[in-house]
Order: C-alpha cells, then structure tokens, then sequence
C-alpha cells in the first residue's frame, strides 16, 4: 500500500515505505506535493469543463493558441510584489537558463504576439487551457498547479474588448447551469486609483505597488491595508482617499467623486450600457474595490464572484495596454482573463451541478471460448472501423461480463459462440431491453 504521504517540507512522506519481502522499497505513489492525479472520473469532469470553455471559445470566434508550460524566468520577473512573482516555480536548468514553471498564460501570450509582429492582423482574439504553477510552501497546503483557461483580445484598445470577454464568461457560466443569482462580475477600472492618485500629485511610479496592496481588500483588515499604503510614502490624508473612493458601489457617485469628463468613468458607462445590449446587465455590477492582483492592469478590471460569499474568486481578468513594452517592444492594447478550474467545480458542487458523466460505451465484443478469440478480434475491429467504441473482453466468466456490461453502460453485448460462428452468426443483447437475436458477423452495424 502506498505510504501515506503527510504535510511536510517538500513532499517527502513522513511514513517510511512499505518494505516488500526482497528488501527493495515502493515508491511514493502519491503525486509530488500539491498536484493532482486525475484518475478516470476525475478526467471525465475535467474533458467536460474544458469542452465547456472550448465550445465558448468557438462561439465567440476565438482562436486557440497554446506554449509550453516551461517559461524562461525573465518574463515574470516584476517588482511589484506580487503574490505571483514571489510563489515562481523557477530554477535553473542543465544549461544553466533560469526558467520557471509559467505560473500564469498572458506573459506567454504576449511573447507571441511579439514573435509574430507584423504577420498577424489585429485584432487578435485567442485563447488556450494551460497547466499553471506556483512554490507555495506546503505549511499552507495549497495547491501548487491548476488549469487556467484564458481568452485574451491584441489590438483593441476600446471596452469592446471588455464586453466580449464578460460575454465569454457569462456564456460559459450559463452553459454550466449557473444564473445571475448566483454569480456576479465585479467591474471597476484601474483608472479609478490613476485618477485617485492625481487627485494626491503621487507620483507614477507608486501605482502599480498601490493596486497590489489595495487588491488585498477584503483579505487583509482595513488597517493593514492602511498601514501597507503608508509605507509606500502616501500621506494619510491620501490613503483615507483611496480607502474612500475604493469603497464605492455606485457609478454616478464615481462621477460626483472625479467628475464626468475622467476616462475611467467614460470607460465603465460605455461597458454598462453595452452589458444592457449584450443582455448580460444583471450580471455585472460596479465595485471600485476591484483592482486585481497583477501589476500590468492598466484599465478596466473584473472578477466574478459567488453571491453566498463561500468561495474565493471564480475568474478574473482586465486591461493591460502597456505589457509588450515591458519586453522591449512596442505596446499593443490587450485585454484577457484568467478562469481556474478548481474554483468553478466546487461551485458547482455547492450548487448540485456537477453533470453525471459515467463511461458510456457502444459494444462489449465476447469470445465465449478460447478457440474463439480471433473470430471476436476481427467483429470488434470491424465495429471499430464503423467507429463504434468497443471493448473486447476475455478470459472472464459471462457473469462478470454482464456485470462489467452494467458498469461502463455498454448499449450491446456482442457473444462469439462456436455455434453462431459456425454459421457465420454472433449472438446479439440489447442491453436496455434484454432483446437477443443472432445476426450474421459480416453485415453487423
Ligand atoms: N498562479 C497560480 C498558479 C497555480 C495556482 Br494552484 N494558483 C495560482
């Protein structure tokens, strides 16, 4: 039996291995420390999730992309203090290059979009389901992988870009059974703070460090937050500003606070009335708290969220037109977001949506004695030439066939007798109606 695995530093087990007769030790048969197996029942949720968020994909005219997991480590190194960049999965490898385990999809996004260059015609609206990771010391006992799938949009730089991608969300949310009450999508701009900041003359250079202390509302008290801005240097007349303004629910008291004529409200009142056009408003509601943990936001920002409050965030994403100058390039407007694949099942869990996705198969093929193994061969391969799914099965007793029939919810049962064969016959048994007829083996279906 495998050794039970406890939680200490790095994953070794704290129970010594099982000690087999010949001395020799059975590995740890647990996978390494914060990730996931996924055994067959397991993968039949995760193959359905992701053809959720691929047929999504295609409805909205996205292209899929993918890179590999393996990142070089310059592309996510930031000084924002973000919690990303602190949790990188990095090391260095037998060439002595210091790259990661990529621990999110947009940096790999964008350095596409760079190789491409000019041979791409903007804008581009891409999208893939990739493995992300992060070093989180297992005292915390999360999980160090999940699958992200993302849909980002290059080149355009208006909210459309936003209101397609809160459409995407939505219809994947709709497509999994969840409505408008039990999800919302909190919407604010990045712009809000920029506007914020002016209104104290603080300086550029300590916004992004801003929106990575601020995005811990709601995880950090209202004073650590306080005490986190005052280190930055900001007078605490300005973090009562901040704190303020964050704490707005309601778009026209935006507009009193900075005035009509500020982008971000521009912004945030052209999302608004294109969510009454897209028939998406009831799931959308602006909440100035929201500015998302990563450093390159620059705009509009959302996350959804569960109404009952039990879940950490669903999905999230935003503007960021200023990435690809990060990597010397020039900058191309982008918008993305990010949705995990571990938060959206214990939704559905929560609300008794998890679909029922047991093995359906088409035909059970039976050679009833040995001498019969090579006739069952060829009537199986012929079925599967047909692309029926089929499972040849031997050496078991009939009644283990119907039951195994039961188990993987075969639609037939397909008895190679010797008698049948002889004349060119198999035994046929629907398995939902228990009728039975022979048929002969060439003109099977
Ligand atoms: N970025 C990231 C990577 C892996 C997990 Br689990 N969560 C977040």
């Amino acid at each position: 039996s495998a050794p039970s695995s406890s939680a200490v530093e790095d994953g070794e087990s704290s129970s010594s291995p099982v000690m087999p007769p010949d001395g020799s030790s059975v590995v740890d048969v647990n996978p390494p420390r914060g990730t996931r197996d996924f055994p067959p029942e397991d993968m039949r949720l995760r193959t359905w999730l992701f053809d959720q968020f691929r047929e999504v994909s295609r409805i909205m005219a996205f292209e899929e992309v993918d890179f590999p997991v393996l990142e070089s480590e310059a592309l996510f190194i930031r000084k924002a203090g973000e919690e990303i960049t602190q949790q990188l999965y990095n090391f260095e490898d037998k060439g002595g290059r210091r790259v990661v385990l990529r621990p999110e999809i947009t940096p790999s996004l964008a350095r596409l979009v760079i190789k491409q260059g000019k041979s791409v015609s903007l804008p581009l609206k891409w999208f893939t389901i990739g493995q992300c990771w992060r070093y989180e010391r297992m005292t915390r006992g999360r999980r160090r992988e999940h699958y992200q799938w993302n849909m980002d949009i290059f080149g355009m730089p208006k909210v459309r870009a936003e209101s397609e991608l809160l459409q995407a969300i939505i219809l994947l949310f709709e497509r999994l059974g969840i409505t408008s009450s039990d999800v919302g999508i909190r919407v604010s701009s990045r712009k809000v703070l920029q506007a914020v900041l002016n209104m104290y003359s603080i300086p550029e250079h300590l916004f992004t460090e801003v929106c990575v202390i601020v995005d811990k509302l709601g995880k950090l008290t209202r004073e650590e937050i306080e005490k986190e801005l005052i280190t930055t240097g900001l007078s605490s007349e300005a973090v009562q500003g901040i704190i303020e303004v964050l704490s707005l629910k309601s778009l026209p008291k935006l507009e009193e606070v900075l005035g009509s004529n500020v982008e971000a409200v521009a912004d945030l009142k052209k999302l608004f009335s294109f969510a009454e056009q897209y028939g998406y408003a009831d799931w959308i509601c602006f909440d100035a708290s929201v500015v998302r943990g990563l450093a390159y936001y620059t705009g509009i920002v959302f996350e959804a969220f569960d109404r009952e409050g039990k879940l950490r965030a669903i999905c999230g994403g935003g503007r960021y037109d200023r990435l690809l100058s990060t990597f010397g390039s020039e900058d191309v407007p982008a918008c993305g977001f990010g949705f995990g694949d571990a938060v959206i099942v214990e939704l559905l869990k929560e609300k008794g949506l998890l679909p029922d996705l047991s093995r359906q198969i088409d035909d059970i093929v039976f050679p009833l004695d040995e001498e019969l193994e090579g006739p069952a061969s060829s009537v199986a391969s012929s079925l599967r030439r047909k692309g029926r799914s089929v499972d040849l099965v031997e050496d078991k007793r009939l009644k283990w066939v119907f039951k195994h029939a039961e188990r993987i919810n075969a639609g037939r049962l397909i008895l190679v007798g010797k008698s049948e064969w002889e004349r060119g016959m198999v035994r046929v048994k629907i398995l939902s109606t228990r009728e039975e007829y022979e048929v002969k083996a060439d003109e099977l279906q």
